[in-house]
């Protein structure tokens, strides 16, 4: 090649190399809990995996400023958004709720991205999906939800026993019930495309729109309903899937697993409670864990100052999971490495 032309590609690749990324992978973190936790343990699930592209977390305001520290020694992109107030009038002792779950609409004012997958913080990655960031532009993309629990008792299709997971079971009475419900996803994972007017337009339709019970979720399965395209269940597995719907999953294949289920949040685990105490779910627990306390990538390096004050945290949110685990006697528990 002539150096000319080498030259000029290597100026090239240079100017590409520096360009901000467009693509990014998003969660969301709020309070001062040990959601941090669940995000810790996403950054590094990406980043075992090889993912390309970046970890965004946007935080509201009351995120403690050390918890900020931890997600930024750990590769994390911290970006601080306003909070989303849920309409007016409606039930005030639910509104933390509200407020921390309208607040992920936030992310749609993220557009120095084209292209964002949304992650909950209580998920976690075991195989790349940076395929996500290729689908056709100009849809949104989830996997179906299933009706089954009974955080669900609410609507009619929990009352009737129908589930689109399997819709020839128990078919949906249309003669007297009407249309079968539109399928409807999980909001902990999703692939969309930040967009100041869409911003605009989903806080907008909000202040118009009553509260319900699964917050944003509900909402932004109405907002983007004819947009929605269902993805296959492995790029985001709800643990419920599992006792009730096995012929649906093949857990070999699953490559995302969101602990939504009561009492599966890997980091306050204790076994406990309903359908817990499952070999399925102590494995996906412990397959968190081995993720969460791997030392081979960034681990808190470099920041020893703030190290002390990590490992406080953590020894106190792991109390729970080690005697849990201790009393199954079925897996051993591996300490966290030094944090030094
Ligand atoms: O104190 C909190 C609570 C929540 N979150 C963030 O908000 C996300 C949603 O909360 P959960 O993961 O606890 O909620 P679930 O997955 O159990 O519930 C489901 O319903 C919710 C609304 O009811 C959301 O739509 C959510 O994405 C969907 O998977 C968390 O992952 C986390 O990213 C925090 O940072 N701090
Ligand atoms: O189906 C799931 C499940 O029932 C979870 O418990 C709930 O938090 C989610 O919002 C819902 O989508
Ligand atoms: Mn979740």
């Amino acid at each position: 090649m002539a150096p000319e032309l080498a030259g000029k590609m290597a100026a090239k690749a240079a100017v590409a190399a520096a360009k901000p990324a467009t693509k990014a992978y998003v969660t969301f973190l709020a309070g001062a809990g040990d959601y941090w936790m669940g995000v810790v343990g996403l950054a590094k699930g990406l980043r075992k995996v090889g993912s390309a592209y970046p970890l965004v977390v946007a935080v509201l305001p009351d995120v403690p400023e050390l918890h900020r520290k931890i997600l930024v020694s750990q590769g994390c992109i911290v970006r601080e958004i306003a909070p989303v107030y849920p309409p007016e009038n409606h039930t005030q002792f639910a509104m933390a709720y509200y407020v921390i779950n309208y607040s992920k609409l936030r992310i749609w004012e993220f557009v120095e991205y084209e292209r964002m997958v949304y992650l909950d913080a209580d998920i976690q990655v075991f195989e790349n999906i940076d395929e996500l960031f290729d689908l056709p532009k100009g849809h949104f993309y989830a996997v179906m939800d299933c009706f089954c629990e009974k955080t669900w008792s609410h609507t009619p299709q929990y009352q009737i026993g129908y589930c689109q997971q399997c819709p020839d079971k128990v078919t949906w009475p249309a003669a007297e019930m009407g249309p079968p419900p539109a399928l409807y996803f999980n909001a902990g994972m999703f692939v969309h495309e930040p967009s100041m007017a869409t911003a605009k337009a989903l806080l907008d339709t909000l202040r118009v729109t009553p509260t319900t019970p699964f917050a944003e979720q509900d909402f932004l399965n109405m907002f983007f309903k004819e947009q929605y395209k269902p993805i296959p269940l492995v790029y985001n597995l709800v643990l419920a899937m599992l006792w009730r719907h096995p012929e649906n999953v093949q857990l070999e294949k699953v490559k995302v697993v969101h602990y939504c289920a009561a009492g599966s949040k890997p980091w306050r685990f204790t076994g406990k409670e309903e359908n817990m105490d499952r070999e399925d779910i102590r494995i996906l627990v412990r397959n968190w864990w081995d993720i969460y306390n791997d030392d081979e990538s960034l681990d808190f390096k470099g920041l020893p100052a703030l190290a002390a004050d990590a490992d406080e945290l953590e020894a106190a949110a792991k109390k729970p999971l080690r005697a849990a685990l201790a009393e199954a006697g079925t897996v051993k528990y591996v300490a966290a490495p030094s944090a030094a």
